[in-house]
C-alpha cells in the first residue's frame, strides 16, 4: 500500500498550507469507510476485517492516568496489531542525548504538548518501520491529541473505532501519581488503592493496586511528568485540546464512549463484551 507514513507527512506539510484542501481529497474514502462501518453496524459488530486488507485501525482517547496504554496494549496482543503509543515513541526521544531531547524535556516535563510537527515526524517514523516489517493495522494511544492531528490522520487513513475510556478525575490523579515502571523489564505497575465514592449516587469505585513482582521491586522508577503539579496541568491541557477530539470522532459516528467500572479484572471483559470480541480466559475456560 501507498504507505500512511508517507501520506501522514505529506498531509502534515500539506496541512500547513491548506487543511480544507487536505480533508477534501480524502472525502471518497470516507464515505466508503462510512458504508462499511454501517455494514459493520447492521451486524452488531464493532470490529471486522477491513476491504483493504489491514486489520483494526483503532485510536484510544483519554485523560492521562486512564489507562489507555494497559487496554490498547492488551487488545493490540489479542487483535495481533501494533500497540503505537505516542507517549513512548517521545519517551524514546527523550532518552536519545542530544538537544532535541533537551527541547523535548522542557515541554513534555511541563505537561504540554509537542508541536504537532515534531509528534507527526516521530510517528510517521513509527509507521514506516512497522510498514517495512509488515504490520497491518494498529491501535494508536496518546494520538490524535489535537483536531489539527485528527484532521491530519483522518485525511490520510480511515480510522475504524475511537475508544474513549473514561473514569473520575479523582481517580485519574491518584493513578498518575501511583504509576511506576520497572527499569529492566519495563513493566508497568501501580502501587496506588483507589476507593472512590460513585458519582451521582453510582457505584463505589475500587480500584486494587497492581503491584510489581518481588524481582522488580527495587527498580521501580516514576515518570519525570508524574509529579501532582505536572499531573494537574496535564488533565488541564487534555480537557482544553483533547476533549474537542472526542467530539470530532463523535461528530463522525466513530466514537465509542467506556466509563471503566473498576479494576482491569472488573473492566477487561466489560470492554471486550462493548467491543463484540470473544473474552478469550472464558472460551479457554469453556474449551477445558
Ligand atoms: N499526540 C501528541 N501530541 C503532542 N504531544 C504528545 C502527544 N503524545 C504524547 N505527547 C507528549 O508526551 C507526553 C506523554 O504522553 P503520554 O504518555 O501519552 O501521557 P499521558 O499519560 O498524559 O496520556 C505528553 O504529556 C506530551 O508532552
Amino acid at each position: 500500500m501507498a504507505g500512511i507514513s508517507h501520506a501522514i507527512r505529506a498531509c502534515a506539510t500539506a496541512s500547513r498550507r491548506s487543511l480544507s484542501a487536505a480533508s477534501a481529497a480524502a472525502l471518497p474514502k470516507e464515505a466508503a469507510a462510512a458504508e462499511v462501518r454501517a455494514a459493520a453496524a447492521a451486524t452488531g459488530r464493532k470490529w471486522r476485517e477491513r476491504e483493504d486488507g489491514r486489520r483494526v485501525q483503532w485510536v484510544f482517547l483519554g485523560c492521562p492516568g486512564v489507562g489507555k496504554g494497559t487496554y490498547a496494549s492488551r487488545l493490540s496482543q489479542l487483535l495481533d496489531v501494533p500497540h503505537i503509543a505516542t507517549g513512548d515513541l517521545v519517551r524514546e526521544a527523550l532518552a536519545s542525548p542530544g538537544p532535541f531531547s533537551k527541547q523535548l524535556a522542557e515541554i513534555v516535563n511541563h505537561g504540554k504538548l509537542v508541536s504537532d510537527e515534531i509528534i507527526i515526524n516521530l510517528l510517521s517514523r513509527r509507521l514506516e518501520e512497522g510498514e517495512e516489517k509488515g504490520e497491518l493495522g494498529f491501535i494508536l494511544d496518546g494520538f490524535p491529541r489535537t483536531i489539527r492531528q485528527a484532521e491530519i490522520l483522518e485525511g490520510v487513513t480511515d480510522i475504524d473505532l475511537v475508544i474513549n475510556l473514561k473514569l473520575q478525575e479523582e481517580a485519574l490523579l491518584a493513578k498518575c501519581l501511583g504509576r511506576r515502571m520497572c527499569s529492566q523489564c519495563g513493566g508497568n505497575f501501580n502501587v496506588a488503592s483507589i476507593d472512590i465514592e460513585g458519582e451521582n449516587g453510582g457505584p463505589r469505585m475500587y480500584m486494587p493496586p497492581l503491584l510489581p513482582p518481588p524481582q522488580c521491586e527495587s527498580k521501580l522508577i516514576t515518570r519525570a511528568d508524574d509529579t501532582e503539579e505536572v499531573v494537574k496541568e496535564r488533565l488541564r491541557v487534555y480537557h482544553d485540546l483533547s476533549e474537542p477530539v472526542e467530539e470530532f470522532y463523535k461528530a463522525r459516528g466513530k466514537l465509542l464512549e467506556f466509563n471503566l467500572p473498576g479494576g482491569i479484572p472488573e473492566s477487561w471483559p466489560k470492554l471486550l463484551q462493548a467491543l463484540n470480541i470473544e473474552d478469550p480466559d472464558n472460551e479457554r475456560s469453556a474449551a477445558a
